[in-house]
Order: C-alpha cells, then sequence, then structure tokens
C-alpha cells in the first residue's frame, strides 16, 4: 500500500486504490476532509507487525511517547506582535483536546524580555478550571516561581544553559548563578509538592561559543538531576545538531542521568529534528518536546527557527506504531487556529501535506 502511494499520483489512484487510502468518516469542522480519512491519521491502519518494542531494522523503541507541547510557551514567546489572552487560552483548549496531556502553558519571567508573555496570570487563570493536561511554566527565579504558584501552577520548569554565553543571553547570569537560583526555585517547590522540570539549552551548539561539548550538557543534567528535576529535556535550542553530534551528547548525559528522566527538545533550523529525534528514541527517550505548526524560536537565539512541529512528530510516531494518545486531525485543527491567528502557513509538513491530499480527495 505504502509503494502504491510512491508510484501513483494521487489523482491517478482508481476507486479502488482510493479505497484502500481512505477509511469512511466525518468531515472535520474547519478542515475539509471531503468526508474521508486518510488512514495515515492514526496508528491503526500502519504496516508495523508489531505495536511496539524491538522493530525489525529500528532496534527498540518506546512503547509510549509523552509529547510535551510547547507551542503556547516558545512558540508564542518570540511572536513580535502581542497574541490576545483569549487567542492563547483557546489554542491551549484546542490543544488538550487532542489529547495532549502535557501543554506548557507560558512564563513567569520578566515582561520586560518577553513582552508577550506579560498576561502569563491571566492565561493561567483562564486555564484554572481545564482538566485532562498539565500546565507547567517557565520560572527563572524565586519571583517567578512565587508569581506562577500564587496563579496556580501545579508545574514549573527551571531553565538553565550548557553554554556560558547563553546563560548569560537569556536569564543575565552564569551557569552556576543559575543552577544556585534553581537549587532555591526546586527547594521550594518541594516544600509544595510541586514538580520540578528542567531545561538545558545549547546541547550541541550555542549561537556565540559554536559546539558544545558533551561534557557541558552532562554537568548541567546532573546539577539538575539532584535538584530533583523529574525530567530533564536537553534542548537544541537553534537546531544545528545532527544525529552525529546528537548522539554522543546523549551517551554522555545518560552516563549520569537515568534515561527516563531524559527528554529531547529540537528545533528545526536545518530540517533535522526528526532524523534527530529517531536515534533518541532508539536510546530509550520517551519524552519529546514539541510545537504545534512548528511554532517558535528563543528570543535570545538569534536564528533560530521554530521547534520540530507535533504533527511531524505525531505523524513520525504513528508511523512507526508508537503510541501518543493524540488524534492527528483535531491537532492539525489547533495548528490551523494559531496559524490563521497568526496570519501564517503551517510549519508542519504533515499539516501541509495532509491538508494538500484532503482538499484534492474531497473533488474526487
Ligand atoms: C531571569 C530574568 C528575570 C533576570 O533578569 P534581570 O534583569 O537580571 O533581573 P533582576 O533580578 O535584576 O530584576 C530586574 C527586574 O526584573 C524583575 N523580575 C525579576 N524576575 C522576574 C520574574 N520572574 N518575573 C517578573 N519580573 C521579574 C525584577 O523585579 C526587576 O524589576 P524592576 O525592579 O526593574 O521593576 C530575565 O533575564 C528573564 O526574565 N529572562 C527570561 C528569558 C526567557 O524567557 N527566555 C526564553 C525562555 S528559555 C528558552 O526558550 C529555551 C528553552 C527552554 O525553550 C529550551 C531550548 O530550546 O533551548
Amino acid at each position: 500500500m505504502f509503494a502504491a502511494a510512491k508510484c501513483f499520483p494521487l489523482h491517478k489512484v482508481s476507486r479502488h486504490m482510493r479505497n484502500l487510502y481512505y477509511r469512511d468518516g466525518g468531515a472535520v469542522a474547519g478542515l475539509n476532509y471531503g468526508g474521508l480519512e486518510p488512514w495515515y491519521l492514526s496508528s491503526r491502519n500502519q504496516t508495523s507487525s508489531s505495536e511496539s518494542g524491538n522493530k525489525p531494522g529500528l532496534g527498540n523503541i518506546p512503547e509510549f511517547v509523552k509529547i510535551v507541547e510547547v507551542g503556547p510557551r516558545d512558540g508564542l514567546q518570540n511572536e513580535k506582535q502581542i497574541v490576545p489572552t483569549d487567542v492563547k487560552v483557546r489554542l491551549i483548549e484546542m490543544l488538550v483536546s487532542s489529547g495532549l496531556t502535557v501543554v506548557e502553558a507560558t512564563s513567569f519571567v520578566s515582561p520586560k524580555w518577553v513582552p508577550q508573555l506579560a498576561d502569563a496570570k491571566d492565561v493561567m487563570e483562564a486555564i484554572r478550571n481545564l482538566g485532562g493536561a498539565r500546565f507547567p511554566v517557565l520560572t527563572p527565579n524565586l519571583k517567578g516561581f512565587e508569581a506562577a504558584v500564587a496563579a496556580g501552577a501545579k508545574e514549573v520548569a527551571i531553565f538553565a544553559s550548557a553554554s556560558e554565553s547563553f546563560s548569560k543571553t537569556n536569564i543575565n547570569c552564569s551557569i552556576e548563578d543559575s543552577l544556585s537560583r534553581y537549587r532555591d526555585v526546586a527547594i521550594a517547590a518541594r516544600k509544595l509538592s510541586i514538580p520540578v522540570r528542567g531545561y538545558i539549552s545549547c546541547v550541541v551548539g550555542c549561537p556565540m561559543e559554536g559546539a558544545v561539548h558533551p561534557s557541558k550538557v552532562a554537568y548541567v543534567a546532573k546539577e539538575l538531576y539532584d535538584m530533583g528535576c523529574f525530567d530533564i529535556s536537553l534542548g537544541d535550542t537553534i537546531g544545528v545538531g545532527t544525529p552525529g553530534t546528537v548522539v554522543p551528547m546523549l551517551e554522555e548525559v545518560i552516563d549520569v542521568v537515568p534515561t527516563q528522566k531524559l527528554a529531547v527538545h529540537f528545533h528545526d533550523t536545518y530540517g533535522q529534528a526528526l532524523s534527530n529525534i529517531l536515534p533518541s528514541l532508539q536510546m530509550g527517550i520517551s519524552t519529546v518536546d514539541s510545537s504545534v505548526s512548528g511554532l517558535g524560536g528563543c528570543p535570545y537565539a538569534k536564528g533560530a527557527s521554530g521547534n520540530v512541529a507535533t504533527e511531524d512528530v505525531v505523524y513520525m510516531l504513528n508511523g512507526l506504531g508508537v503510541k501518543t494518545n493524540i488524534d492527528l486531525k483535531k491537532l492539525m485543527l489547533a495548528g490551523d487556529f494559531i496559524c490563521k491567528h497568526l496570519g501564517r502557513s503551517s510549519g508542519s509538513k504533515t499539516a501541509v501535506a495532509l491538508s494538500k491530499v484532503t482538499a484534492h480527495a474531497s473533488k474526487l
């Protein structure tokens, strides 16, 4: 079936073949599926022989991958035009309704540094009663942590860097000073039983320093682990990594932090994000950060493009037979919603391709 898809342009596929490609299904509000549901929207009809575990030629990959959706925070923080709070809230609601169980909602950082997220308190207030997901928020110091807790945050994230220069640019202090601040946050969080996620930026490259040695990443990862972070997200902030640099970095980190505590966070500047996610899964990592429609970019990492698109990650995981419990159609609706608001096309290749295919199918 897959080979046929490669050989025949869709418009030449006979009705019989089309029936192999599509199952009956309802049209989805907002996106025109023409009453047809492409088989590749779900993992149900995938060709993989086993649902999980050891895949021939792919090694051991996790049965289930948890996606941490960072679109409302990482995706929007760099947007110049202020996105109204109600649009952010609607986006979060739509992401949750797609099945995402972790949606990073906002940051309690200085509004002078990141004006886009100055409405953090209002966003948290609006989602206070929204169930079905966790809504971590970024906190750079105790001030941010206290504000986050007062606003109802039940989970926070601290963000360090493996590059000294990036640390100074992003949070105005050295790596050591940041770790000392984060220790205070971690202690305060433990007293309130608030789980803390740790981020490390520039895990393979820094916009100012160039290549970053894996030992620097391993050092910060261990520090965050020792503080009690339940999850340590390894960020290729400027998206320069390839499996050639990512794998040695992961090897060094896995030496000091258990694999199940690690997450990967790739930006797609050079189109390498999925190529980097696959070996990460093969190495046992089962938490992947991504941003709907590939929104994103760090305000303090010039040239960094968006995060890997959540739609593209889900599409790849569906293809691998890895469960995510995410409904790709609903996810695409969320992407469509925010892209329309921002007045731009989606950065997700999957969303663009499926929109074209389904629009074409509806005309057949
Ligand atoms: C860390 C600071 C605050 C230091 O900023 P600073 O200017 O050094 O802070 P300060 O302690 O000197 O205080 C200056 C002013 O900021 C206020 N302030 C101090 N703290 C807070 C706070 N939490 N919330 C609100 N206000 C705060 C403080 O009260 C004071 O106000 P003033 O007296 O001038 O009116 C600043 O540098 C900052 O907010 N940086 C955030 C940068 C940021 O959000 N970057 C993007 C996120 S990281 C990222 O995207 C990477 C990641 C995670 O996605 C992974 C990856 O891809 O690599």
